[in-house]
C-alpha cells in the first residue's frame, strides 16, 4: 500500500510542478495507518435512517480505499453541494485527498496544506441501509510524524492566493486531531 501511495505523491508532484521525488523524503517514514472497518446495516424504514459514520475531512495526506462490493454506502460531496455516491469500481481504490495537502490560514495539515488548496480534501460520510454487513479497509498515507507541512511556493504562486496555512508538523496535527475525538489527558 505504501508503494501505491509513492506512487499517487510521485504524479501528483509531477502535476503541481515539483520534482517527482520531492515528497519522498517527507515520507518516507510515514505514519501511515490501516483500519478494518464494519458497518452493520441502518434500518432504512426507521424515522430518520442516521449515519453510518458523519461527514469528515481525512486529516492526513492521502486515503487509499478499498471496500466490499456493497454500492450507495459511501458519498461524497461535490463542488456545488450535492451529496453523491462513490460506488466501488472492481479492481480500483477510491483515493481521498486528505487536509495535509491543502494547506495555509486554518490550522489543517498535509495535502490541503502543501498544495495552497489547489487540491481540497474530500468532505464524505457512509450510510450504509443495504442488509449485509459491510466492511471497508482504508489506508491512511500520511507525512513522516516529523515533517512539517506548509504551503508549497510553487502552489502559492499557482493559486495566486496569499498563504492560506500555517506551517504544522505532522505529528502535532495528528495529536491535537485524536485528542478532539478521545481524552489522551490522561494516557501517561
Ligand atoms: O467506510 C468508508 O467507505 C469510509 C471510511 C472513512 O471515511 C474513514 O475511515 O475515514
Ligand atoms: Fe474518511
Amino acid at each position: 500500500m505504501r508503494r501505491v501511495g509513492e506512487a499517487i505523491m510521485h504524479a501528483m508532484a509531477l502535476g503541481l510542478g515539483l520534482d517527482e521525488h520531492f515528497f519522498d523524503s517527507r515520507m518516507d517514514d510515514s505514519f501511515w495507518v490501516m483500519r478494518l472497518i464494519g458497518y452493520p446495516p441502518l434500518d432504512p424504514a426507521a424515522d430518520g435512517v442516521g449515519i453510518s459514520c458523519g461527514e469528515h475531512t481525512d486529516y492526513g495526506c492521502l486515503t487509499i480505499l478499498n471496500t466490499d462490493e456493497t454500492t450507495g454506502a459511501l458519498q461524497v460531496k461535490s463542488k456545488s453541494g450535492e451529496w453523491i455516491t462513490a460506488n466501488p469500481i472492481p479492481g480500483a481504490f477510491v483515493i481521498n485527498i486528505g487536509d495535509m495537502v491543502n494547506a495555509c490560514l486554518r490550522i489543517v495539515a498535509s495535502l490541503q496544506v502543501w498544495t495552497n488548496e489547489i487540491y481540497t480534501s474530500t468532505l464524505h460520510r457512509v450510510i450504509h441501509t443495504k442488509g449485509n454487513f459491510r466492511v471497508s479497509v482504508p489506508f491512511f498515507f500520511e507525512p513522516n510524524f516529523d515533517t512539517v507541512v506548509e504551503p508549497l511556493p510553487i502552489c502559492v504562486e499557482r493559486s495566486g492566493r496569499p498563504p492560506l496555512h500555517k506551517p504544522v508538523m505532522y505529528g502535532d496535527h495528528l495529536l491535537r486531531k485524536v485528542g478532539g475525538n478521545f481524552d489522551i489527558s490522561s494516557a501517561e
